[in-house]
């Protein structure tokens, strides 16, 4: 599929990040191949968001490297933060301006066309079924919308890879289904998408790549075949993390 000395859509070399004594991230290796859907999975407080917040550049590593189709996210910004599309923290979206304007202001600062940037706002909100939503506050908007929003501010610019923490937390089953057909139309163009999830379902049906996390470290990366093993990625994921995931009972219930 990739030119053999293309680069990686995406490479996580040996990144490290510690909180106090926490070792949050703990030397993560990972290669996203061109082209692929790669789905992120792993416990609470594993490390995903972590990672990925370092993979673009929003959080320098303690060591490590990251780079986006050969630019490094730390020594080549501005090339690295082209290709890629991220999905805003939906509360560190501005809360003072609408949807529109919101769209209108980022599109601009990225330095696109005005008439590209009213054009693609249009179509977003549209596909999103934002457009009621287009002239009230941000601020005012539910949380399934400020996720949609947020999804819409990493389409603009029309990136070559999309990073994604937890695209479909909180959207209802058919914005998902919208967000799906998107995220399937981006992979058709020719983009890369790695977004993390707990969902096993949905990494299962979208994802031809996955990593699993756990503890800050990678447990198991490859193709979706081979990290399932041939097991349901549940049954791998509860493997991999070591955890029982049926025998959590409270005392007092019994009673
Ligand atoms: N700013 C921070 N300060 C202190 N500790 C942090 C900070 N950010 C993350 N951590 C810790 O680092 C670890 C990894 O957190 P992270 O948010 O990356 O996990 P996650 O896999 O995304 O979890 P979740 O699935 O619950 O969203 C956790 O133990 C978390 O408490």
């Amino acid at each position: 599929m990739n030119a053999p000395d293309a680069p990686a859509a995406l490479e996580l070399h040996g990144l490290r990040k510690t909180f106090g004594d926490k070792v949050a991230v703990d030397d993560v290796d990972l290669t996203i191949p061109r082209g692929s859907f790669f789905g992120l999975v792993g416990p609470n407080g594993a490390g995903k968001t972590t990672s990925l917040s370092m993979a673009v550049g929003l959080l320098r590593p303690d060591r490590g490297t990251a780079t986006v189709l050969g630019h490094d996210v730390w020594r080549d910004p501005v090339a690295a933060k082209t290709v890629l599309g991220v999905l805003p923290d939906a509360e560190s979206l501005p809360q003072r301006l609408t949807g529109a304007e919101l769209l209108g202001y980022l599109g601009l600062l990225r330095g696109l066309d005005p008439a590209v940037v009213t054009a693609r706002s249009a179509e977003l909100l549209q596909v999103l079924d934002m457009q009621d939503a287009a002239g009230r506050l941000v601020a005012d908007y539910s949380t399934g919308m400020r996720k949609k929003i947020a999804l819409a501010v990493a389409l603009l610019h029309g990136p070559d890879v999309l990073v994604l923490d937890e695209p479909f937390e909180a959207v209802d089953p058919v914005s998902a289904s919208t967000i799906r057909s998107i995220l399937h139309g981006f992979i058709r163009s020719g983009g890369t998408i790695v977004f993390s999830s707990h969902v096993m379902a949905l990494v299962e049906q979208l994802c031809d790549h996955v990593a699993v996390l756990a503890n800050g470290r990678v447990r198991s990366a490859g193709s979706l075949d081979e990290v399932r093993g041939g097991h349901t990625l549940d049954e791998a994921f509860a493997d991999l993390v070591g955890t029982s995931v049926d025998r959590a009972e409270l005392s007092w219930f019994a009673s």
